[in-house]
């Protein structure tokens, strides 16, 4: 039954994709997408009525097998930072879990106020003892939680602390509590009182506050978030791409660009805002599912008008999607259909708030179509002559991998969307109230087809657009991918396994372009999609990377000329050399005498944004590219600098104590 049902469908995509819909109306270029999805659920319809799926819903047992696992991890002593930020997602997850109102939710907060007491985080532990109290548990987690407010008030030389406690002694006096409870909260709060609030207690870790300079450049008119240094260009080969418009400095920052939309991904989970991917320690959970968390009241409320009230009850079944239930999804690994869901669910979020943008899916749809009409490929997207990063018109302009993705792919793609698009239709209220009708019969609505083709549009489209984000440690400056997001202009930038621009997101969701060598006029720019170049892996690995995340093949020079991974010192190129030595010799040692200052002065300062010490290391990068050569382990390592400054003074840092 399932082999013949995947041998079926197969025919009918792969007929679909040779033979096109030319007889379909393709105003809004979507026809295909449509077709697909229709014929999918046409032939899927069976599965879809008789495989229900459960949603996952909060559950108070699992709210407390969460917090019991914390607990574990919490009482064993000497914590690394691991071990913090795990306790911490164990406690954030039980807070996640529990029903609204009750007192697991209460307990889920108290442990993790404990948490963020002993990370000596004392505001966000406020903030979480305040929201325990409020739920009225029982009388001894009440005073625990006052006490520990009180301690946290205490630490913090607040002016408050004194008449808080008092208070907390005087409501703890009231409460029925078991001796051990008594002797802990009420004499604690006394003894703070009778010794004027003189307690030794561990002082707040100073934070290193990094100076952030303003970045300033002369825009350009037609990409306003990018320079002026910068222009759009077209080729059949390149299809869109970026090329400089005049000579370009290294280190010179070309783009900074606010995203379009942004994911938290399995990792960053429960530590990101799940609306604007702030750091958020003591975060406030989505009334309804157990996925989405937020840094503020604020952010839960703009997430759930904009777009988070109609993906919610269908990411609580999509995450509980059995795929061994449904032909052409039995054939994923279990590793990779969790992967899949993540990307299917970013994908709903990103065309939910593209319909926000907008105001609805009819001018969404006339989106489509003003972008279909303009036949210049260069300019496809374009308002009033600006490619605005703000506008879902710049997304949807973007390019797919349609064309590259093979058949099984777009099979599994197309029987995701064709699952989603009926949880969509039939779970929540999106198309005005929950359809009741069968699956087979769900597409007769225009404008549940019209989703579903953009749906599918937007699945081929993200993967191809999206921009990883990291998240760099005190203790180390590797970072770990925490979410990804869209830029539209930064979209627009080829890969190249020999980048000449590197991207760096920050924490404010923006990402920084800046020049790694010169750039002449007219030379096109490359980022480094995957992040491993060609001095770091062969071109066997980089391209089997490349495929798997892009469908692309490369044709970067460094790929086309197969150029080696070894980079020479330049000390021995010119030991190679004698003549070169002579010529050279008198620069070299000045630059070496200028790099010796700057890495002295690196180290004195932690890596502190310098604009002043930039605009030294391109002056000593100028120079070695003019008078040595570009393609030096010297000049990567000035290279370096320069990122780890730029990561200094703008990504984002997940301040986590090491130890305890
Ligand atoms: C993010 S887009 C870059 C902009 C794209 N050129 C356009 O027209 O919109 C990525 C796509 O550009 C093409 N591309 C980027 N870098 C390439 C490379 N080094 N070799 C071949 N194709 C590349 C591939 O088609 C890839 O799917």
């Amino acid at each position: 039954m399932f082999n013949s049902q995947i041998h079926t469908l197969n025919r009918s995509l792969i007929n679909l994709r040779i033979e096109g819909c030319e007889n379909k109306d393709n105003s809004d270029g979507l026809s295909l997408e449509k077709e697909l999805v229709h014929t999918t659920i046409n032939q899927y319809y069976f599965f879809l009525e008789h495989n229900p799926i459960q949603p996952i819903k909060k559950c108070a047992q699992e709210s407390m097998n969460l917090s019991e696992q914390g607990n574990v991890m919490y009482i064993s002593k000497n914590h690394n930072a691991n071990q913090h930020q795990q306790i911490w997602n164990y406690y954030t997850r039980s807070v996640a879990a529990a029903p609204n109102d009750s007192q697991e939710l209460a307990l889920a907060y108290s442990n993790r106020s404990a948490l963020l007491y002993h990370l000596r985080e004392f505001d966000e532990c406020i903030k979480d003892c305040d929201k325990g109290f409020k739920l009225n548990p029982p009388d001894p987690l009440k005073a625990e939680l006052l006490l520990r407010k009180v301690e946290c008030l205490i630490a913090m030389e607040r002016n408050t602390a004194k008449n808080v406690c008092q208070n907390a002694l005087n409501l703890c006096k009231g409460y029925t509590l078991s001796h051990e409870i008594e002797r802990k909260c009420i004499n604690k709060l006394q003894y703070f009182l009778d010794n004027n609030l003189q307690i030794p207690y561990k002082k707040k870790k100073t934070e290193n506050h990094k100076t952030k300079p303003a970045i300033t450049f002369e825009r350009s008119q037609e990409a306003p978030c990018a320079s002026s240094a910068l222009a759009i260009k077209y080729s059949s080969k390149w299809g869109r791409h970026i090329v400089a418009a005049r000579r370009i400095d290294p280190g010179e920052v070309l783009v900074l660009e606010p995203s379009y939309f942004t994911s938290v991904s399995m990792w960053g989970n429960y530590m990101f805002c799940s609306h604007c991917t702030k750091q958020t320690w003591a975060s406030v959970p989505c009334k309804s599912c157990v996925f989405n968390v937020y840094c503020s009241d604020k952010c839960k409320s703009e997430a759930w008008k904009k777009y988070h009230q109609y993906e919610c009850n269908v990411l609580a079944y999509l995450y509980n999607l059995n795929f061994y239930n449904y032909p052409f999804l039995s054939q994923c690994e279990p590793e990779n259909s969790h992967m899949l869901v993540r990307s299917l669910a970013a994908t709903i979020k990103l065309m939910l708030i593209a319909i926000n943008e907008v105001g609805g899916i009819d001018n969404i749809r006339q989106e489509l179509i003003d972008i279909e009409k303009n036949k210049d490929p260069r300019t496809k997207g374009f308002f009033n002559g600006v490619f605005d990063s703000q506008k879902c018109r710049s997304i949807y302009s973007l390019t797919t991998i349609l064309d590259n993705v093979a058949d099984e792919t777009l099979g599994i793609f197309t029987v995701l969307v064709s699952i989603a698009i009926h949880l969509l239709a039939t779970k929540s209220p999106f198309f005005g109230k929950k359809i009741k009708t069968t699956p087979k019969l769900i597409m007769n609505n225009p404008d549940v087809k019209f989703i579903g083709g953009l749906l599918l549009k937007t699945t081929l489209l993200l993967p191809n657009n999206n921009l990883k984000y990291f998240v760099h440690r005190e203790s180390t400056i590797l970072g770990q991918k925490f979410g990804s997001a869209l830029y539209p202009i930064c979209s627009l930038f080829n890969h190249s396994c020999d980048p000449n621009v590197i991207s760096v997101p920050t924490k404010e969701n923006e990402r920084i372009v800046y020049s790694k060598f010169t750039i002449e006029e007219g030379e096109q720019l490359f980022l480094c999609y995957v992040g491993d170049n060609y001095t770091s892996c062969s071109k066997e690995e980089r391209a089997e990377t490349i495929w798997s995340a892009y469908k692309f093949q490369c044709e970067c020079r460094a790929c086309q000329e197969n150029w080696s991974q070894s980079l020479p010192f330049v000390k021995d190129i010119l030991r190679k050399s004698p003549e070169l030595k002579i010529s050279l010799g008198t620069k070299y040692k000045y630059i070496e005498k200028l790099k010796g200052t700057i890495v002295n002065q690196l180290q004195g300062n932690n890596f502190e944004y310098d604009p002043k010490m930039i605009s030294n290391l391109q002056k000593l990068m100028k120079e070695h590219e003019t008078y040595l050569t570009r393609r030096s382990m010297d000049y990567e390592t000035f290279e370096r600098f320069i990122y780890m400054m730029i990561v200094n003074a703008f990504g984002t840092w997940l301040n986590i104590n090491d130890s305890c």
